[in-house]
């Protein structure tokens, strides 16, 4: 077994005002998505965001469904949801950069993005990163988004 990291997480940034979030998830694991949207939904609410959630089949869809969203400028932040287990093919690695590849370039569009898809090996890599007592690898999605709309709003100021 890997030896354990504790991470530093960053304080959750002080925003005023209203503060919309979407959730968009892909249920491909429904026990792993659950405990990532639980994880993601706490961190929201300690921020006072409302929160908005779509499901999408699977991660590969996560990016353009926060792009048609982001056409109509509704949310403030995204927050991308999943889980990808490898599998026997290379479709594993597919997903894995494709999906995180669109997040990326939508972030450097100036969405602000958290990115919560797991890409791991075993569902139990799957279970501890999911768990809201665990990794809370959806909590920390949620941060990262809450981070960059602060600095977003924060240099809009200036
Ligand atoms: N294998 C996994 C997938 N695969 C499905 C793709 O994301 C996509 O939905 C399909 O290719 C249709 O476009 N998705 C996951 O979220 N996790 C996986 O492990
Ligand atoms: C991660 C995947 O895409 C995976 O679930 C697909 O499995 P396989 O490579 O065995 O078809």
């Amino acid at each position: 077994m890997a030896a354990s990291i504790d991470h530093h997480h960053l304080p959750l940034p002080r925003i005023e005002g209203s503060l919309r979030l979407l959730i968009v998830v892909a249920p491909y694991y429904r026990q792993i998505a659950d405990g990532l949207v639980a994880g993601a939904r706490a961190v929201a609410a300690e921020a006072s965001a409302t929160v908005d959630l779509v499901e999408v089949p699977g991660a590969l869809e996560i990016p353009a469904a926060i792009a048609l969203a982001a056409r109509r400028d509704l949310y403030d932040g995204h927050v991308a949801l999943g889980c990808v287990i490898r599998g026997e093919t290379t479709h594993y690695d597919t997903v894995c950069n494709d999906s995180s590849r669109g997040l990326t370039l939508l972030g450097l569009q100036g969405h602000c993005i958290g990115n919560g898809i797991l890409t791991v090996e075993t569902l139990a890599q799957a279970q501890v990163r999911a768990d809201p007592q665990g990794q809370n690898k959806g909590g920390g999605a949620a941060a990262a988004a809450l981070h960059l709309i602060a600095l977003k709003r924060r240099w809009d100021r200036m």
